[in-house]
């Protein structure tokens, strides 16, 4: 967490992805672990594709204006793929508890993806719950491996 105030999250969503995101954007703004929660995401006849919308939130991690997103497509696949092209940004999908308390102990994830067309509702919630409780230990053996990664950026992305 960023601030002592709670998580500032931004979720977004394609047309796929509406009915978990309204429902997990009413657990995120009634949940006190959680400052703020920007929606960016489509509304229901939007037909918007994927990327876009996970590239924006992306973005809004990367340059500090949320500390985390929550992106939900058909899969959660597309989200990841198209997050994961903003340098700095680590996005997975995970499906399970374990995965996605790794996403952030392991791998210091900072957006993760679910597919609402994979889980149910009620795993999607509680994920999203669990996720909540999760803080990367920048001391933790992990961190190293962290760093590696990052490391190979610079190499394969563009000045601008
Ligand atoms: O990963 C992509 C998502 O699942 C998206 O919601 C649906 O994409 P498609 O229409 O290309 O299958």
């Amino acid at each position: 967490m960023n601030n002592t105030a709670g998580w500032r999250i931004v979720i977004g969503n394609d047309e796929a992805g509406v009915e978990y995101k309204d429902e997990l954007k009413a657990l995120l703004e009634a949940d006190g672990r959680v400052a703020s929660v920007q929606d960016i995401g489509v509304g229901p006849n939007d037909s918007t594709a994927y990327p876009h919308v996970a590239v924006d939130a992306a973005r809004m991690v990367a340059e500090g204006q949320a500390d985390r997103a929550l992106l939900i497509c058909g899969t959660g696949l597309g989200v990841a793929i198209a997050a994961n092209k903003v340098p700095g940004i680590r996005a997975v999908t995970a499906h399970d508890g374990y995965s996605v308390e790794r996403s952030v102990l392991s791998n210091n994830a900072q957006v993760l993806t679910l597919g609402q067309r994979v889980i149910g509702l009620e795993l999607a919630k509680k994920l999203v719950g669990e996720w909540l409780g999760y803080r990367f230990d920048e001391n933790s053996a992990s961190a190293d491996k962290v760093d590696a990664i990052c490391s190979y950026e610079p190499e394969y992305t563009k000045a601008v």
